[in-house]
């Protein structure tokens, strides 16, 4: 099934000082989604933001909030990121105990449900809860931190999560890495959802990240 095209800035490589102007600024710029990285300092070796600044950026757009927590253990918190306004709440395979008990939590809470898998998780912990996501994300850096290259063996695995999802109307959403030059190997492999933060946030105004979402889609489409 295709999805689809979506570009998904991440704010971790917005200025945090007028955080509120920088997500109304990347939607007014083309952004379709607005992707939000939460970070606990256990899970992964940064601290972010929480569910109190996602509440007080909802006054700013109407877009959907794409959440990626990266915190462990996660299930005491989701009903709080629910209630911030997320739309969609994505949580690591890894971060356990019981994911298949956080994906039922996300679905009764009436948010869209995301998987995500770190560089060394294999693909085969998907295949028993394809029926219970809407989206999956592969992370094509080890989570953390912005502003790091793409590893490569992320492509082939968007391609065999691809394969195994078949015709189920899941989004394929990869995060890390993802400039103009590496979006149109991970399109063709099969995502649908681009993950982009210094490459759309670099230029630091309004203009500067029109240009480089329309480069992305640009690059996507080639
Ligand atoms: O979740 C993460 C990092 O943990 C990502 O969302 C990055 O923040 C994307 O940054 P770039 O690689 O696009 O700079």
């Amino acid at each position: 099934m295709t999805l689809p095209l979506r570009i998904a800035p991440s704010i971790l490589a917005s200025d945090f000082s007028k955080l509120g102007q920088e997500v109304a600024d990347v939607v007014e710029a083309g952004a379709d989604w607005v992707h939000l990285d939460v970070m606990d300092g256990h899970f992964v070796p940064n601290i972010s933001f929480g569910p109190d600044v996602i509440k007080s950026l909802r006054r700013y757009t109407d877009a959907f909030f794409d959440c990626h927590l990266m915190i462990a253990p996660v299930d005491p918190y989701l009903e709080a990121f629910a209630k911030a306004g997320c739309d969609g709440i994505t949580v690591h395979a890894e971060a356990g105990p019981h994911l298949h008990r956080s994906l039922q939590t996300i679905r009764s809470l009436g948010k869209k449900v995301g998987v995500t898998l770190n560089p060394a998780t294999p693909v085969s912990v998907l295949e028993d809860v394809l029926d219970d996501v809407d989206l999956i994300l592969v992370m094509s850096v080890n989570p953390g931190f912005g502003g790091q290259k793409l590893i490569p063996s992320a492509l082939d695995k968007i391609s065999r999560i691809k394969s195994l999802i078949g015709d189920r109307p899941i989004e394929i959403e990869v995060d890390g890495g993802i400039t103009a030059e590496t979006i149109g190997a991970a399109r063709k492999a099969g995502a649908n959802v681009f993950v982009a933060g210094s490459a759309v946030y670099k230029g630091a105004n309004k203009n500067a990240y029109r240009d480089n979402i329309s480069a992305l889609l640009k690059a996507a489409e080639a």
